[in-house]
Formats: structure tokens, C-alpha cells, sequence
């Protein structure tokens, strides 16, 4: 299986408030495959989102290298980034704060179809199918995003992400503002949607019981390195790191 996102020695330094630099990443290096789901685990501060910032070209490392389909990640507009963000997508944590508030749920999905050359009637229709591959009723194209939950909210925004059909979904805490019957529905769309499609899941989670239900695989993160990594049940089973072992019981 050729990795389809393989990062390379990330670094991040970022200059903290009072002037000193913060080392939010360091030395990280991981593949990620086609169909897999990587879990990225660790406490709140050890790096997680700077990674996913990172592997998205929302940031640019200090030092070392994303590659994404075999080409490298540069954190630019154009034809580079629209190549870009055909391949990868990403589901935030707070799905309502990811629409805009004054565009229908239709119209956010539409337009990112738009942005890729697709016509208005014709991205219309293609958001309806998405929110209704999402489990939501077509008819939710015209709500707007204060119309509903926070987990059909959250489903139009996997909608609108799987929209450039992605072979990687970045999904940042994507469930971690959800209540548990949303946060299970959630869960288990990506876990279908994953096995319809081949696609690769990079899973950033405080939380080692969902990362045990949904990862292949798990990198746990500690003051931004990796201190451990492996198949998810080994990591679990046989933790190594006192770090990791704390993670285990404070969930499982
Ligand atoms: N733009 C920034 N400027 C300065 N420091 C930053 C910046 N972004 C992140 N940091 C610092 O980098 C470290 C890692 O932050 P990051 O958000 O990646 O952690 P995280 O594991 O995703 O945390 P959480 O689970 O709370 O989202 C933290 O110490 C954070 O304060």
C-alpha cells in the first residue's frame, strides 16, 4: 500500500506571547495509506492541530516536509493549492463555526463545487446527493447552519468535504463538541464512508476510546513529539510510554 500523505521531520517553532519560541512540533514523521485511519492522540498542547495545520498547508513547517500524492504540500494559493484541496479535506471540531452563517447549508457545499469548475444547477443537485449520502434529508440544502444540530451540522460539513471527492479527510476533534447519540452517528459515517471509498482518515483525538473504535494505527503525541506508535490494539494493550498508559486510563 503506497502512502498517499507521508510527513517528514515537522518542525513548528512558533514565537510565544512574551517572545519566546514555542515548539509546538518537533521531529514528526509518519505515513499515512489509502483506506487507513491514523489516530493522532495526545493531550490538549502536545501538537496535534499544528500538525493537521501543517499537513493541510494552512501553515508552513519550520523545517521538514508534507507530502500529499507524492507532491510536496506548499502553503499557496493557485493551481497548487486547488490540485491540493482536491486530494485532502478536513472536518473541524465546531461545525457550526465552519459555515458561514449567512449562506444555506446547500450553498457552502455548492460553492466549494463552484470553486472547482462545476456549473450552479448542476452543484446544486451534487449537494443534495451529499447530504443525502451524509443521512440527511435533501430538503436540508436550504437550512441555514443555526437551523440544526450540532450533529447534522456536522454531517453537512463531512458532506461538503467529501465534495472534491478527497482521498484523505483530516478530521480534527470531529466529534468531541457532539453529544453521544450525535458523536456515535458521527463516527459511524466516517467509519462507512471510509469503507466506501478507500479513504485514508488521519483521526486527531483527546480520546483513546473513540481512536480504539475508529484507528488502524496510533501515534501518540507528548510536548509535541511522538513518544509512541503502532497498531492501535499493540499500543493500547502494551503501552510503553507512562504518557500513553495515562491517556488509557483516563478513558478506558
Ligand atoms: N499560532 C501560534 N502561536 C504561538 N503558539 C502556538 C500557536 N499555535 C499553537 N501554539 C502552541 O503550540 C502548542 C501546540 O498547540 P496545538 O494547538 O497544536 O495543540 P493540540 O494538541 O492540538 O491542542 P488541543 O487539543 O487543545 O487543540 C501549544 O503550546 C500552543 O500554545
Amino acid at each position: 500500500m503506497s502512502p498517499v500523505v507521508i510527513a517528514r521531520d515537522l518542525r513548528r517553532v512558533f514565537a510565544g506571547p512574551d517572545g519566546a519560541a514555542v515548539t509546538a512540533v518537533d521531529g514528526v514523521s509518519f505515513q499515512l495509506g489509502a483506506g487507513e485511519c491514523l489516530g493522532l492522540v495526545g493531550a490538549s498542547g502536545s501538537g496535534k492541530s499544528t500538525v493537521a495545520a501543517l499537513v493541510m498547508g494552512f501553515d508552513r513547517p519550520t523545517a521538514g516536509s508534507v507530502q500529499v500524492h507524492g507532491r510536496e504540500v506548499r502553503c499557496d494559493r493557485g493551481s497548487a493549492a486547488r490540485w491540493h484541496y482536491r486530494h485532502i479535506q478536513m472536518v473541524f471540531q465546531q461545525p457550526q463555526a465552519s459555515f458561514d452563517p449567512r449562506r444555506t447549508l446547500g450553498r457552502g457545499i455548492a460553492e466549494s463545487l463552484m470553486n472547482a469548475g462545476v456549473a450552479a444547477p448542476a452543484a446544486r443537485e451534487r449537494a443534495e446527493e451529499l447530504l443525502t449520502r451524509c443521512g440527511l434529508p435533501a430538503a436540508f440544502a436550504d437550512r441555514y447552519p443555526h437551523q440544526v444540530s450540532g450533529g447534522q451540522c456536522q454531517r453537512a460539513a463531512i458532506a461538503r468535504a467529501l465534495a472534491s471527492e478527497p482521498s484523505v479527510l483530516v478530521c480534527d476533534e470531529a466529534t468531541s463538541a457532539l453529544d453521544m447519540t450525535a458523536q456515535s452517528q458521527v463516527m459511524e459515517l466516517l467509519a462507512d464512508i471510509r469503507g466506501q471509498r478507500q479513504l485514508a482518515l488521519l483521526f486527531i483525538s483527546h480520546d483513546m476510546a473513540l481512536v480504539q473504535q475508529m484507528c488502524d494505527r496510533v501515534l501518540v503525541m507528548s510536548d509535541g513529539r511522538i513518544v509512541e506508535e503502532g497498531p492501535t490494539a499493540h499500543v493500547i494493550g502494551n503501552p510503553q510510554h507512562p504518557y500513553t498508559q495515562s491517556l488509557i486510563d483516563a478513558v478506558l
